[in-house]
């Protein structure tokens, strides 16, 4: 199947906006008002948009890149020593076609590796029953995959923490308005690998069904291989969000869409992987503090209007999210403190 099959068509005919964030690290108030508005104007559109002025290292985006494509080009024997079905909190190798984004279509062609903050088995925040709150697993014999994930992992969190305070600006709102929310910030880093698209791929068959994200924002990495699809509700069509070299996509996740009543939107994506050969992507869930509270903004509703969503925790909602694409975790064997 290809994309004209599928209904895509090219991003000449929409463009997604790029958003230079450097200015929300100015002591310029002006400065950082400007990108909060230019946040405004995307988030009350698609709710996608490319990030340039990032400041995050090339080196760094390059290390997370070649220790990924290491791994997936591993044995599976050896992959699957790390598979997440030994993790109680969602971490490791999942193997391919191990998760179907989109209800009804066939599962997903892509791999992946979830990692998350790597608590230690004696942390207190490790209780029974939380969601996602654990170790992580590391391949052995690769010793470059730990540091670089971590450190990669900490200069996601450092952008996802700017962006929220630029989210704030957006929605008119102190700059510290999401404080709380960023506070100890769960966030979950996911390696994927893609295959071509085969050539007798099933009817509706994807690298990646389509799908809005769960969490606040997704800070997407991807090569040039392409492949990643937007939804333009006005036409429903698909546009081609092909890569931009040293920008981040970055979108929207549901939790977003709660608190604003859907003002700022979650959109539905997907990734068909038409270039003939591998794609590496590594996306970048922040979800914040998994305690916070989620509720529409008192400025979010004009006057007699209901809130579309019930209250919820990130973590209830997350839990809620998984789920609906994957059978339910294992329970934790050894981590009972509750
Ligand atoms: O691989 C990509 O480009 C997008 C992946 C994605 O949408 C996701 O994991 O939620
Ligand atoms: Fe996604």
């Amino acid at each position: 199947m290809n994309a004209s099959m599928l209904g895509a068509r090219s991003v000449e005919a929409v463009t997604l906006p790029v958003i230079d964030i450097s200015g929300l690290s100015s002591s310029s108030l002006e400065k950082r008002a400007a990108v909060g508005e230019a946040l405004r104007q995307a988030c009350l559109d698609k709710g996608f948009f490319y990030c340039a002025g990032h400041g995050i290292p090339q080196g760094l985006i390059d290390a997370a890149f070649a220790e990924s494509r290491v791994f997936f080009n591993r044995p599976i024997e050896e992959k699957l020593t790390v598979d997440k079905v030994h993790s109680f909190c969602n971490r490791g190798y999942e193997h391919m076609r191990g998760q179907t984004l989109e209800a009804g279509a066939p599962a997903d062609l892509k791999e992946g590796y979830y990692i998350g903050p790597d608590l230690p088995m004696d942390d207190p925040r490790v209780v029974a029953g939380r969601f996602n709150r654990g170790p992580n697993q590391w391949p052995a014999d690769q010793p470059g995959f730990r540091p670089v994930m971590m450190a990669y992992f900490a200069a996601m969190t450092d952008l996802g923490e700017r962006l929220m305070r630029g989210m704030a600006l957006s929605l008119g709102l102190p700059e510290n308005h999401f404080d709380a929310f960023v506070r100890e910030p769960l966030g979950t880093l996911r390696l994927l690998h893609y295959p071509p698209q085969p050539k007798d791929a099933a009817p509706n068959e994807k690298g990646a069904g389509a799908h809005t994200d769960f969490g606040g924002l997704t800070l997407l990495l991807q090569d040039d291989a392409g492949g990643l699809q937007v939804h333009d509700s006005a036409s429903d069509s698909w546009i081609h969000a092909d890569p931009i070299p040293g920008t981040f996509v970055v979108n929207l996740g549901d939790m977003i869409a709660r608190w604003t009543n859907d003002r700022y939107r979650s959109t539905l994506h997907r990734v068909v992987n038409e270039s003939g050969r591998e794609r590496y992507s590594i996306p970048f869930f922040f979800v914040g503090n998994p305690d916070h509270v989620v509720e529409c903004l008192p400025n979010c509703l004009s006057a007699g209007e209901q809130p579309k969503y019930s209250v919820t925790t990130v973590e209830d909602h997350l839990k809620a999210m998984y789920q609906r694409t994957y059978t339910p975790a294992p329970a934790p064997a050894s981590a009972g403190k509750a």
